[in-house]
């Protein structure tokens, strides 16, 4: 499936991993992309990487007004304070466009109140959609047809696991993948440090953890075993990993954990006020 004209409203760090991800994935042709964001330096970015398509910046309407009526998707990739403001701005403009909200906690009430209609799908994505590992969930208002959500589907599905889920299930969706990705780079981040202070060099001890994690998450997707089983495996009785899994447990990860999705659950719903 190729995708139609697309218009991002907001061009930073989700609109790069998951619109770069679908041109790089080969759904969506640069020339069928405008971005508009606020600073030349967001466009001249998305421009030499993406050469083909248009970038306007938020202060010239008649230009992005021009860009929405071409297109057939705008997805709202700003952040969820700036939106209120971004939709009153747009106008009427988007009667007729499948909507598509990356926003976090901005509930589809809010956002159908402000885009005029009801063809809206909110979605929580996360930035691995960037290289293709991306992880993603999605809810519907009522007019979204199922041909919206077909392409819905195709366009997160390009760059990543993606599947539907009901609207309160969303904060925690957000608590695990959406910011997912923070709470793994910390722990690759960290357990390249214990390398290096156990003696590797930092470059090694980075190589390590990193194909680590990803071997672990690739076995944990592929054997279909239980997490705690494969844990077991690695632990062989008196030996190191044990002694390993005595300080993380005395140190209460999975409690640290635990609450950390809460939290960023938590915060999904105090955006929603
Ligand atoms: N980062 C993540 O991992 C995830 C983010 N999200 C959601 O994605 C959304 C964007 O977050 P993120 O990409 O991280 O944020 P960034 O700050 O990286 O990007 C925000 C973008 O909005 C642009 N912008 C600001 N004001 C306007 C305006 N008035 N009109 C048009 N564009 C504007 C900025 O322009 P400029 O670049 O010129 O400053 C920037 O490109 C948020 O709602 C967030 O909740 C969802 C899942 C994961
Ligand atoms: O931190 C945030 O608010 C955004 C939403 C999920 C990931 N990043």
């Amino acid at each position: 499936m190729k995708l139609p004209q697309l218009t991002v409203i907001g061009g930073g760090q989700m609109a790069r991993a998951l619109v770069g991800g679908m041109i790089d994935q080969s759904i969506l042709d640069a020339n069928n992309l405008t971005v508009v964001a606020t600073s030349q330096a967001t466009g001249q970015w998305w421009q030499e990487s993406y050469p083909g398509c248009r970038f306007f910046t938020a202060d010239s309407p008649d230009s992005r007004s021009t860009a929405i009526a071409q297109s057939e998707i705008v997805m709202l990739a700003v952040k969820p304070h700036i939106l209120p403001t971004v939709l009153s701005g747009l106008g009427t403009g988007l009667a007729g466009k499948l909507v598509i909200s990356v926003a976090a906690g901005v509930p589809l009430a809010k956002l159908t109140a402000g885009v005029g209609h009801e063809r809206v799908v909110r979605v929580m994505p996360n930035t691995p959609s960037l290289v293709g590992e991306g992880a993603a969930a999605y809810c519907t208002a009522a007019d979204a047809s199922e041909s919206d959500v077909e392409s819905i589907e195709a366009m997160l599905g390009s760059v990543g696991y993606v599947t539907e889920v009901t609207e309160s299930q969303l904060d925690a969706v957000t608590g695990v993948s959406g910011s997912g990705p923070a709470y793994v780079f910390l722990m690759i981040e960290a357990l390249a440090d214990g390398g290096v202070a156990a003696g590797l060099p930092r470059k090694i001890a980075l190589e390590l953890a990193t194909q680590t994690v990803r071997g672990a998450a690739t076995m944990v997707r592929d054997t279909g075993e239980h997490p705690g089983a494969l844990k077991d495996k690695v632990c062989s009785p008196g030996g190191t990993t044990i002694a390993a899994v005595r300080v993380l447990e005395q140190n209460a990860i999975r409690a640290a954990l635990i609450d950390a999705v809460a939290a960023s659950a938590g915060r999904s719903r105090e955006l929603a006020q």
